[in-house]
């Protein structure tokens, strides 16, 4: 690979694509492709493979999905089936039958057993039941970490799979209803503190225990599997340390200085007890973790306030 290289970045407007887009380009790489969803659907087989013809990319990182937070998931479960299914089937597809020399799959930590050993190994991939409420994504995501594990079997071809945590950080989805935690509370603390410190209503009870990661240094970590010749198809991409949501939310509300009640809503799904990856692998291969979450949390806080009015709000 060259920094003339041509590298497809599937889903380069979404949190995770521009943030691998932002490294790459700071790191000189000058042949960067991406498309978004409006000119290639990337559920149309038929299209992906006219445009891979059309391209022929030596690289391709896959950063289109169908995501969303705890709720989305629980109450779409065929759209983030099929829809993940047919992005990932139609991509790793094309390029296999292409001249691609290197895929980047990227999947979640949802992959793992609900009830697995924690830290999570990536050993234990299908060594139990999954957690009930992205059961579906998960299963989509699992059958993307196989198929590429089936290409490099079959055909030798480097085709891996990183599993980041929970992300957050800068282009993230701030709609109330479809987002993840973390972007959820800083726009509920902000805007309950402009509205005199009013009460945040919070889901579930606040004990589950979350590890989080800042999307540039989960981007700084695909460039590190793009640079280096990583030996096994699976890693876990995470910072090994966790806590509750509670203690999220008491970060969050004081970083952004909102001075009323948290109210919880327990209507709502806590989802899995805990999902923290063990990140020993990517550690021997060379690469860990940088950014820490108070800095993270400070950083996104400031780009939402600055992007008040563009922020993205993704609908299902
Ligand atoms: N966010 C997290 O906490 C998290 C954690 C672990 C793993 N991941 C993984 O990281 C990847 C990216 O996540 P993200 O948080 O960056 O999501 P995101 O901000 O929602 O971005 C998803 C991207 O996928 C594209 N996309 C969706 N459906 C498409 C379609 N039918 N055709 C073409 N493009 C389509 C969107 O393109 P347009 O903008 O053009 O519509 C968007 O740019 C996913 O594989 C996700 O599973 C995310
Ligand atoms: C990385 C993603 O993790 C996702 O699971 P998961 O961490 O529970 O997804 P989140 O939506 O981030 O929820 C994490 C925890 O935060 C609680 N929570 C509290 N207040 C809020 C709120 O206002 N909004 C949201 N969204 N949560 C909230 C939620 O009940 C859950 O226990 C999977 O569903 C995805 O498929 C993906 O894998």
């Amino acid at each position: 690979m060259t920094k003339e290289s041509k590298i497809y970045i599937a889903g380069h407007r979404g949190m995770v694509g521009s943030a691998i887009w932002r490294a790459l380009e700071k790191s000189g790489y000058n042949n960067l492709l991406g498309k978004n969803s409006k000119d290639l659907d990337l559920r149309n087989q038929e299209a992906v493979n006219s445009f891979f013809e059309q391209e022929n990319p030596e690289i391709v990182i896959d950063a289109a999905a169908r995501v969303g937070g705890i709720l989305a998931n629980n109450d779409n479960p065929y759209t983030f089936l099929m829809q993940n299914l047919q992005i990932q089937n139609n991509l790793i597809d094309a390029a296999v039958n292409s001249e691609v020399q290197k895929f980047v799959f990227l999947g979640s930590s949802c992959i793992y057993p609900k009830m697995a050993p924690q830290p999570l190994k990536e050993e234990y991939l299908l060594t139990g039941p999954l957690e009930p409420t992205n059961e579906w994504y998960a299963i989509a995501k699992i059958a993307g970490v196989k198929a590429c594990e089936a290409i490099q079997k079959q055909y030798g071809k480097k085709f891996i799979s990183l599993m980041p945590t929970n992300l957050y950080g800068f282009h993230d989805n701030f709609d109330l209803e479809t987002s993840h935690v973390l972007p959820a509370m800083i726009r509920k603390f902000h805007e309950a503190k402009l509205n005199n410190n009013a009460p945040v209503k919070l889901w579930g009870s606040g004990t589950p225990k979350r590890e989080f990661l800042f999307v540039d240094d989960l981007a700084d970590a695909v460039k590190f599997s793009l640079e280096n010749d990583l030996k096994e198809n699976l890693y876990n991409i995470g910072t090994g340390k966790d806590i509750s949501i509670l203690e999220l939310a008491e970060t969050i509300q004081e970083i952004v200085g909102h001075q009323g009640r948290i109210v919880w809503d327990s209507d709502k799904p806590d989802g899995t007890p805990r999902k923290l990856l063990d990140v020993s692998r990517m550690k021997e291969a060379g690469w860990e973790s940088s950014v820490g979450l108070t800095m993270g949390i400070k950083n996104t806080y400031n780009w939402f306030r600055e992007h008040q009015t563009e922020y993205r709000k993704v609908k299902i």
